[in-house]
C-alpha cells in the first residue's frame, strides 16, 4: 500500500466518528484533503453535516466535493475536527503548518470539542523538531520578531537555522491570513508546551505550529494496519 492509500485508509477510519448532525473543522493538507472527499461521498449518500474549512485550499475542495460550509461567526462550537499533522509525538503534541495554514487550524481545533489528528505512520515521532517549526509572522519589524524568537528558543534549550518560507515560483509564501512564515530547523524540542507559550508571547509572532493539549487522538495508517492511539489528559491541559 502506498502512502495515499494510508492517508485515505486513516481518513476513513475518522469518519466513521461522523455522525447525523454534526458540525466539523476541516483540515487542511494531502491528508485532511482524503477525509473531505470521503465526507463528500457520504453528504451526497444522505448525511447532513456542516464544515469549516481550515483554509482557502480547504473551501475549495470541500465545494468541490458538495460539503455545506458554515463559519464560526455562524455556529457557537463545533463537535469534531479532522486534521493531518507534520509529526505527532506520544503526548499527541503536533507540528503543523507544513502547508502553511496553521493560524486557521489552530482557532478551528481549538473551537472543537474533539480534534482527530490523521496521518500514515511516519508522522508518529518519539520527539517533535525534525520536521522544521513554522512560526506565522507579521511582515513588519520582521527583523526584531526574529532577534525574539532567537531568545525564545534559546531560554527553550533549542536551536537552528530559520528561513522565511518561498513558494515554488520563489516569491516569498504569504498565508491565507496575509502573513509570513518563518521555518525553523530545531532538531530537537525538549520541551514544547515551554516553546509553545515563549513564541505566543512575542509581538509579530501571529501564532506558531505547536499544537499543545489540542489532539484528542491520533488515526495512524500504517503497513501492519491502523493505530489509534487516545489523549490521556484532557483537552486543553499543557502540563
Ligand atoms: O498547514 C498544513 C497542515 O498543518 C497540514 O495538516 C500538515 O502540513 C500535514 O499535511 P499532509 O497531510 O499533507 O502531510
Amino acid at each position: 500500500m502506498n502512502m495515499d492509500q494510508l492517508k485515505r485508509q486513516a481518513a476513513a477510519r475518522a469518519l466513521e466518528e461522523v455522525r447525523d448532525g454534526m458540525q466539523l473543522g476541516l483540515g487542511t493538507g494531502s491528508t485532511a484533503k482524503h477525509f473531505v472527499e470521503l465526507l463528500g461521498e457520504r453528504v451526497a449518500a444522505g448525511l447532513k453535516v456542516v464544515g469549516v474549512p481550515t483554509s482557502e485550499a480547504t473551501r475549495a475542495d470541500a465545494e468541490r466535493c458538495g460539503v455545506p460550509l458554515t463559519t464560526l461567526d455562524e455556529i457557537d462550537h463545533l463537535d469534531i475536527t479532522v486534521d493531518g499533522a507534520d509529526e505527532i509525538d506520544p503526548e499527541l503534541n503536533l507540528i503543523k503548518g507544513g502547508g502553511g495554514a496553521l493560524l486557521r487550524e489552530k482557532i478551528v481545533a481549538a473551537a472543537s470539542d474533539r480534534m482527530i489528528v490523521i496521518a500514515d505512520d511516519t508522522k508518529w515521532v518519539p520527539t517533535l523538531g525534525k520536521f522544521p517549526l513554522p512560526v506565522e509572522v507579521i511582515p513588519f519589524g520582521l527583523g526584531a520578531t526574529r532577534r525574539a524568537i532567537e531568545k525564545a528558543f534559546a531560554e527553550c534549550g533549542v536551536s537552528g537555522q530559520m528561513a522565511v518560507r518561498k513558494d515554488k515560483g520563489g516569491h516569498v509564501f504569504v498565508t491565507d491570513g496575509g502573513h509570513w512564515i518563518v521555518d525553523a530547523q530545531l532538531g530537537r524540542i525538549v520541551d514544547p508546551p515551554g516553546l509553545a507559550k515563549a513564541l505566543s508571547a512575542i509581538p509579530g509572532v501571529v501564532e506558531h505550529g505547536l499544537f499543545i493539549g489540542l489532539a484528542s487522538s491520533a488515526v495512524l495508517a500504517g503497513g501492519e494496519g491502523i493505530r489509534v492511539i487516545e489523549r490521556r489528559k484532557p483537552k486543553g491541559d499543557q502540563e
